[in-house]
């Protein structure tokens, strides 16, 4: 295959920049074309940039295309049952591939019967029960409180969702969080993570398994499969429950962090076109009569799917895409690939095509709605939809969490139109603080760097449903919460906080720290902790005592 040149073992590494790496093989596809390789400390790596090439590849010879690499510092990872989700830096540059996200690299046999559970566990929970609409309503009023703490309240909102599809309660929401992001310093905490990750595994099964002695279980994928009858076409042959609860944990793994970040590519590009944010809000308003979207109404939203699958593509949240590896020697188009060989679908070159995607740096939904643009599909009650989008991947490998993604964007991305005006900041002289166009965290899941923001609840009413909201979506795990966001209020209400809090409401001159330093929200330093206390430190004065007897009163 054409490619660059390399020095001898360490190939173009030099050339890879650690940030947004895949704007360089971006443009590399722009000279060597859509198909070519690098080579990097002896292996070959293959770059495919052109969706025609990845079906051709990937889907259509997925016989000998839906391997993953050998990860040279986890020598179990492709072999190891129990651990189904192993990987490292992929042996080649200083990519921090968020190393458990390449699911299921074992041999053929456990991953076939593990990717079959997975896909029955979706299937049987296709409604995903009301955990997504729930934890919508608790993150809307959240943010509205404090909308520059948004990536937290954002990851919150994800990461309870996951955790209740997969255990049936968001207690263990926090703990998720910490094992997803401790994947990434890998190998400074590699231990200290697995045996985090086992016990949070182990406990979430023995919690389901008190819950349904007591008779309080509530629906989920581990309930599923405890009680198989309920699994389309019954338990898979030979599974223990020890190897499906990796299953079902790696699927939260999977989903804690991931559909965070179209949500905040969501806020950005709401900020670089308010058009869209207006036309989003009308086609809501006109539709659900004033009231919040559900997804009972996605059949008559075409606009607001539109624009959940156009975040996608404007900003990739898995812009490298996740490697196969090729099983055997394969020649095609003339062009030998050896067995071995790494194999990225290089999402983000996919998404800049310009033939499928006219004008592909704007951000346009259109191109989902006019009959004018090459991706445009029929009937819109329908289209467009996630299934089959190039940023799942392809062939055997496919991302199995779609459904969830789906249903949890539209209804973020809906609530938000629906409740707030986001828009860009303004300084004390009128001017607008400026907001980064595209930079982006160089995890293999992208989100964007922090930005600032104004987002206005957009009438008294929608402040009172807001918080009526937070009332039918919270849980009984909230109860510290509340106590905080009790304690703020009362602080506004009672001990006068007056003007500047009611600006911190409504967002304004609520700072945004630096990302590097953020503790709010999970971001390359590793794990977060919990992060309400500084969020919630509004009102620990020595008003507190007073503030604790108004509560109980409230209450
Ligand atoms: C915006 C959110 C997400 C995006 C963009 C995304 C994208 C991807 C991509 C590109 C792959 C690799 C496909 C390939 O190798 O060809 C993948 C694999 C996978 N995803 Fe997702 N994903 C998302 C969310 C989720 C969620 C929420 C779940 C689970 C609830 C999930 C579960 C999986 C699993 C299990 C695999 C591995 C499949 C395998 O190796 O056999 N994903 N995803």
């Amino acid at each position: 295959l054409p490619g660059p040149k390399g020095y001898p073992i360490v190939g173009r590494v030099h050339d890879v920049p650690t940030k947004a790496s895949w704007l360089k093989f971006y443009d590399w596809s722009k000279e060597y074309g859509p198909i070519y390789q690098t080579e990097m400390f002896g292996t070959v790596h293959v770059w495919i940039s052109s969706e025609r090439v990845a079906h051709d590849l990937l889907s259509r010879r997925a016989a000998i295309y839906s391997d993953r690499p050998q990860i040279p510092n986890l020598p179990d990872n492709r072999t190891k049952g129990e651990y189904l989700a192993l990987t490292g830096r992929n042996g080649m540059f200083s990519f921090q591939f968020l190393e458990e996200y390449y699911l299921l690299m074992m041999s053929t046999d456990t991953w076939k019967r593990q990717r079959k559970l997975a896909q029955q566990l979706m299937a049987a929970n296709a409604s995903l029960h009301d955990y997504p609409t729930k934890e919508r309503d608790r993150f809307l009023y959240l943010f509205s409180t404090d909308p520059s703490q948004y990536r937290e309240f954002i990851e919150q909102f994800t990461s309870r969702t996951v955790a209740r599809l997969t255990w049936g309660s968001p207690h263990s929401a926090e703990r998720l969080r910490v094992t997803t992001a401790g994947l990434l310093p890998l190998e400074a905490r590699g231990d200290a993570r697995h045996e985090m990750e086992a016990e949070l595994l182990k406990d979430n099964v023995k919690y389901a398994h008190d819950r349904i002695e007591d008779g309080t279980v509530q629906p989920s994928f581990i309930r599923t499969f405890i009680e198989s009858s309920d699994l389309p076409g019954g338990k898979p042959e030979c599974i223990e429950e020890t190897e499906a609860s990796y299953v079902i944990g790696q699927m939260a793994i999977a989903g804690a962090l991931t559909i965070g970040s179209p949500i905040q590519s969501f806020l950005l590009a709401m900020l670089h076109y308010p058009e869209w944010q207006k036309k989003l809000q009308d086609e809501i308003d006109s539709v659900c009569d004033g009231a919040c979207p559900q997804w009972e109404d996605r059949e008559k939203l075409p606009m607001l799917r539109a624009v959940v699958k156009e975040v996608i593509r404007w900003r990739p949240p898995v812009p490298t895409g996740i490697p196969h590896a090729i099983e055997k020697d394969d020649v095609y188009d003339g062009y030998f690939i050896p067995a071995g060989a790494t194999v990225h679908a290089l999402e983000w070159a996919m998404t800049r095509d310009e033939k499928t995607y006219p004008n592909a740096d704007a951000f346009n939904p259109a191109r989902w709605l006019e009959p004018e643009y090459p991706t445009y599909k029929e009937p819109l009650t329908v289209h467009p939809k996630l299934n089959g989008f190039s940023q799942f991947g392809f062939g055997r490998r496919t991302c199995q969490g779609i459904p969830l993604v789906e249903q949890d964007l539209y209804l973020a991305m809906g609530g938000l139109a629906w409740a707030f005006n986001i828009r860009k900041k303004r300084r004390g002289d009128g001017s607008e603080v400026p907001v980064h166009w595209n930079d982006y965290t160089p995890l293999l899941i992208a989100k964007p760097v922090l930005f600032e923001f104004d987002a206005v609840v957009r009438s008294e009413e929608k402040k009172g449903l807001l918080r009526r909201m937070w009332e039918s979506g919270k849980g009984d795990d909230d109860r510290e919460q509340e106590d905080k966001l009790l304690r703020q209020e009362l602080h506004r209400n009672m001990c006068g906080d007056g003007d500047d809090t009611e600006k911190k409401e409504i967002g304004v001159d609520s700072p945004v720290v630096d990302d590097a330093s953020s503790d709010r929200g999970s971001d390359t330093s590793g794990p977060t902790h919990s992060t309400t206390e500084s969020v919630f430190s509004l009102g620990q004065s020595d008003s507190d005592a007073c503030d604790m007897e108004h509560i109980s009163l409230l209450r």
